[in-house]
């Protein structure tokens, strides 16, 4: 059969292996290959490529267009294929003896332009890591200017795109810019190549060895796995931007942290140690941003000082049961050298600097970093975790860097001695959400319908800031959209709607009518339930054969697509598998607690009072003494590691609280008797009552003189979300009644958009009005706007560093407005700009009973102080306003001091830092004139003069109230500072 026939009868199977990815890239990269090979000419390529259209109709066209152009063509077509997609030749397109691979046409000698085009698909994979590099380039030749960058870096396009957009504007530019653009291309290599030169050259069996592994990292980090059973995405087409902070505040950083940052220098605080931790929540993304440096390092795209990279999972290393030297932990563990073993091993120990290792999810390992095992000599055996605890450590292999993951529970003091900086993953922005949902469905409408419905049920949408949920929530859109009033608003609701949709995906919703699809599944979810379950009770992620026989799981049940064949077991010979998310694995065994008979009567009792064991860092053995008891003596016990374990089984224990909801409950009438299920419930509803009253019983008493207050332990902000999960108002109300403090403190406690929704879900019952502090969390806009329905009981609202921008303080002010208990907020340190100064303004003139406005550190201008200079004119009641660290100005300044010249209530007024000057110096010296209440004014930083210092001592020769002028670091010698501190004490210099 000819090429040309072939395209014709293979059409459907063709467009499929093009486009069921729901990705262009395929398309795309077999466009690059036909216009590189002049197959296809400019107009061809736009005609099939048109923006917007579906992909399958761009695919469409491409075939009618190789096939209009005969059978040499079509030919070429399928070698461009072949090279694109080459697993997919078993489908029948490779019986065709002229699909020869396609090579890239030498350079020639023609213009800028048409080396565009011979030479695209290397041009592409060169410019993919440097885009931001080339546009500048172009803009600096100006042949760009900057309104060029955003048609090519729309955050939806994945690298590759961006760079083929950029060489087709590079195009619609002309012969100089396409000069350009190779030109710097060019320079690029030639530096990257120099630079590895001067480096040093590696022997050539190191090179071989470097090429072996990373072709098998390539290999191993190109596709993700939660789409295993479901469907085929690669990393390339979905990988989304987390957000990456440091964990100590860093003066050098400006902007959010980059992949590379993580392992560079940026925000060393030890400079002795060579461990990096990544540590964050489950699902916020560790082992996938792992897998996307893994990649960029094996393609060449990143980390490219690193010769050589070895990944470890800590999940994997559990199972090496042998004592191992460190040279057969990595040649078994990662890849084996194929000859010269010694001579390799040698060049690591010799050029340490050059090695990077990564150690993926150190809190599932079985054992707890301890550093008391020590072990210098590199060829000398021990246990996996020994090895491990010591490289982390540098006492094996000192100098080779390391990048570790955890979760954050898993990280005590111990490890942290060790780290040179530890990097924090928060899960995806805003915008980050709207990009995945946009990468995930290659139809924009279903994309825009999916983002419209989280925007109209912001607690779904606070919880799409975990990745894990954001999948969950992309992939089960069908049901999101179909859902209406009851969509998911609880982490439970939306482990249910995958569940549903995993098993409806096999069999149609038809068969499963009459039973009800869980009723349909029953047997499916136990045996499943009762594997994940024993795993999460003894610290079991991978499972053999023999493991999923003693659960009765059978091939049917692998085939609902929960379970995913683990990658990379390589010291095993036969299958193993796991839960496509450890999330997952938590959400069988919750599955499995509330539906099974067999589980001890005391498994949730248990299970719950696990929080306390953690808090007070005592072992967890009792939640082990639910497993049958031959079971139990197989456990090794390890109290330390039982801390680190718990995050999992408080996950399971939130999950148990949901599906025992009573909005569930009618789920499993006909799954098992009704009376088990409430009274399971029962016993929820009392652990976490009992859970309650413990922690407000620990409570300090306040010393006198001081108001009440209440630092939340952890296992607070996860009773509460046990609370939310349940949905009762009458438990969260119950919880509630006793606590009685003036002030709840939440700082540094990982609070993000869902913690937020829990938490005004559950304080919305208090008695008294309190003051909030959630200083130093991740709460941003959403966050803030799931905290309104408990306003009412907030008197005052600390908000310090939580990426909070206008747009969510325009809602936040809209609803405490209203509320007569609020008077005082405290924003320092969010993204906040003038655009929200007119909000309060109108708050400052509404309520004649607030406070305390302290804005420090924002982007705050003179025409943000004229908009609050406007509200606090018709304001008789505040007493302290923070504006240090903004940009007022003697402008804004001006219009402050006459807003508040006649003041009779402010107490405090701080502009430290804002570029007052002696302007701003003479306007403020009315306050101190004319108001009868002012104490204190802070003027630190200011640049202002003798002459401003001048004004202020006159003006407070006639004020005896006024305590103190704070003017340190101000244009001022050391003898005027000297001469001015005697002539007025009160000025603080
Ligand atoms: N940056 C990202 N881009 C796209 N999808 C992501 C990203 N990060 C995570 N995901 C999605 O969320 C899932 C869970 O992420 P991942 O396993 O990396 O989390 P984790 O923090 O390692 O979780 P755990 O601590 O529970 O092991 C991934 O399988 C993927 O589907």
């Amino acid at each position: 059969m000819s090429a040309q026939e072939l395209v014709l009868k293979k059409r459907t199977d063709i467009l499929d292996a093009l486009c069921s990815s729901g990705s262009a890239e395929h398309l795309e990269r077999v466009l690059d290959v036909l216009l590189a090979q002049g197959e296809l000419t400019w107009e061809d390529y736009q005609n099939v490529q048109v923006p917007g259209r579906a992909l399958y109709t761009n695919a469409r066209q491409l075939l009618d267009l190789v096939y209009a152009k005969g059978v040499d063509t079509c030919g070429i077509f399928f070698a461009a294929l072949k090279q694109v997609l080459p697993e997919v030749q078993g489908a029948g397109f490779s019986s065709l003896s002229s699909c020869s691979n396609v090579e890239e046409k030498e350079e020639t000698h023609g213009t800028s332009a048409q080396t565009l085009l011979t030479q695209r698909p290397s041009l592409i994979y060169k410019l993919q890591d440097c885009i931001d590099g080339a546009l500048k380039a172009l803009v600096q030749s100006g042949h760009f200017t900057s309104a060029d960058f955003d048609p090519v870096q729309l955050p939806i396009y994945t690298p590759t795109q961006q760079a083929r957009r950029l060489l087709d504007l590079v195009r619609s530019k002309g012969e100089s810019a396409a000069a350009a653009v190779l030109q710097y291309i060019h320079q690029k290599q030639e530096a990257g190549s120099s630079l590895n030169e001067e480096k040093l050259t590696p022997p050539k069996e190191v090179l071989k060895y470097q090429k072996k592994l990373s072709s098998s990292v390539c290999a191993q980090s190109c596709f993700l796995s939660t789409y295993g059973g479901t469907s085929h995405m690669s990393l390339d087409d979905i990988y989304t931007e987390g957000q990456l902070e440091l964990a100590h505040e860093c003066v050098d950083v400006q902007g959010p942290l980059g992949l590379e940052d993580i392992v560079g220098t940026v925000g060393t605080v030890n400079e002795e140690a060579d461990t990096v931790l990544v540590c964050g929540e489950a699902g916020s993304g560790k082992s996938t941003l792992l897998q996307r440096l893994h990649l960029l390092w094996a393609r060449g795209a990143a980390l490219q000082y690193y010769l050589l990279l070895f990944p470890f999972s800590c999940r994997r290393l559990n199972s090496e049961q042998r004592e191992l030297s460190v040279q057969e932990l990595l040649f078994q563990h990662c890849c084996w050298p194929d000859r010269e073993q010694e001579e390799i091993f040698q060049f690591i120990l010799d050029h340490p600097h050059l090695i990077l290792f990564t150690f993926d999810g150190l809190d599932e390992l079985k054992q707890s970093f301890s550093d008391e095992h020590r072990l210098c000599c590199p060829t000398q055996r021990a246990p996996v975790h020994i090895l491990l605890f010591n490289l982390i450590q540098g006492s094996l292999l000192k100098g080779v860097r390391k990048v570790v993951t955890s979760r954050p529970e898993a990280v005590g003091p111990v490890l942290k001695k060790h780290l040179c900086k530890e990097v924090l993953l928060k899960g995806f922005s805003p915008n980050g959400i709207d990009c995945f949902v946009r990468k995930h469905h290659s139809d924009p409408t279903v994309a825009v319908k999916v983002l419209e419905s989280l925007q109209a049920n912001t607690a779904l949408l606070g919880l799409c800031h975990s990745p894990v949920l954001c999948w969950i929530v992309s992939q089960c859109h069908k049901e999101l959209l179909g859902c209406g009033e009851g969509s998911p608003q609880t982490i439970t609701d939306v482990y249910l709607m995958i569940l549903q949709h995993f098993f409806q995906r096999q069999s149609p919703p038809k068969s499963t009518v009459r039973l009800g699809w869980q009723q349909g599944h029953l047997e499916t979810i136990l045996h499943l339930g009762q594997l994940a379950f024993e795993g999460i009770s003894t610290t079991c992620y991978i499972f053999s054969g023999a493991d999923l026989e003693k659960c009765d799981v059978t091939e049917k049940d692998i085939c609902m697509g929960f379970l995913t064949q683990s990658k990379d077991m390589s010291s095993s010979h036969s299958k193993c598998y796991e839960f496509l998310h450890v999330t997952m694995q938590c959400f069988f065994a919750a599955l499995y607690i509330v539906l099974s008979s067999h589980t001890d009567r005391y498994a949730i009792p248990k299970l719950f009072e696990l929080q306390e064991l953690r808090d007070t860092g005592v072992s967890s053995m009792c939640f082990r003494s639910c497993l049958p008891s031959t079971d139990q003596e197989e456990q090794i016990v390890d109290s330390e590691h039982a801390v680190a374990e718990t995050p999992n089984l408080q996950i399971t224990a939130t999950f148990v609280s949901g599906l025992l909801s009573q909005r569930h409950q009618s789920l499993w009438l006909h799954c098992c008797s009704t009376a088990m299920v409430e009274k399971k419930a029962r016993q929820v509803a009392r652990c976490l009552s009992k859970g309650m009253q413990k922690h407000f019983k620990s409570i300090p008493q306040p010393v006198q003189g001081e108001k009440k207050s209440m630092h939340a332990m952890p296992g607070f902000v996860w009773l509460i979300k046990c609370i939310y999960e349940m949905q009762e108002s009458r438990i969260a109300k119950e919880a509630m009644s006793k606590l009685q403090v003036d002030h709840l403190k939440l700082t540094y406690c990982n609070i993000g958009p869902v913690e937020c929704t829990a938490l005004a879900y559950v304080l919305q019952h208090l008695r008294n009005a309190v003051g909030i502090q959630l200083d130093n969390n991740s709460v941003g806009d959403v966050g803030v706007e799931q905290l309104l329905p408990c306003m009412h009981i907030c008197k005052s609202l600390y908000l310090r560093n939580n990426n909070i921008t206008d747009e969510g303080i325009h809602k936040l002010i809209a609803k405490v407005i209203q509320c007569d208990n609020f008077q005082k907020i405290a924003l320092f340190n969010n993204k906040l700009t003038d655009a929200c100064t007119q909000h309060f303004s109108h708050l400052l003139k509404t309520r004649q009973d607030f406070l305390s406005l302290r804005l420090g550190n924002n982007n705050i201008t003179e025409e943000g102080a004229k908009q609050l200079a406007e509200g606090l004119k018709s304001n008789h009641s505040l007493k302290h306003l923070g504006l240090w660290g903004n940009k007022i100005g003697d402008v804004g300044a001006e219009a402050l001091a006459s807003a508040l010249e006649n003041s009779d209530t402010l107490l405090w007024l701080s502009l430290v830092g804002n570029g007052v000057g002696s302007e701003g110096a003479y306007a403020l010296a009315n306050i101190i004139r004319n108001s009868t209440s002012l104490e204190e004014l802070w003027l630190t930083e200011n640049c202002i003069t003798r002459a401003g210092v001048e004004c202020l001592i006159e003006a407070l020769e006639h004020n005896t109230h006024m305590k103190s002028v704070w003017l340190r670091n101000n244009d001022l010698s050391l003898e005027e500072v000297k001469e001015m501190a005697q002539r007025e004490s009160r000025l603080t210099f």
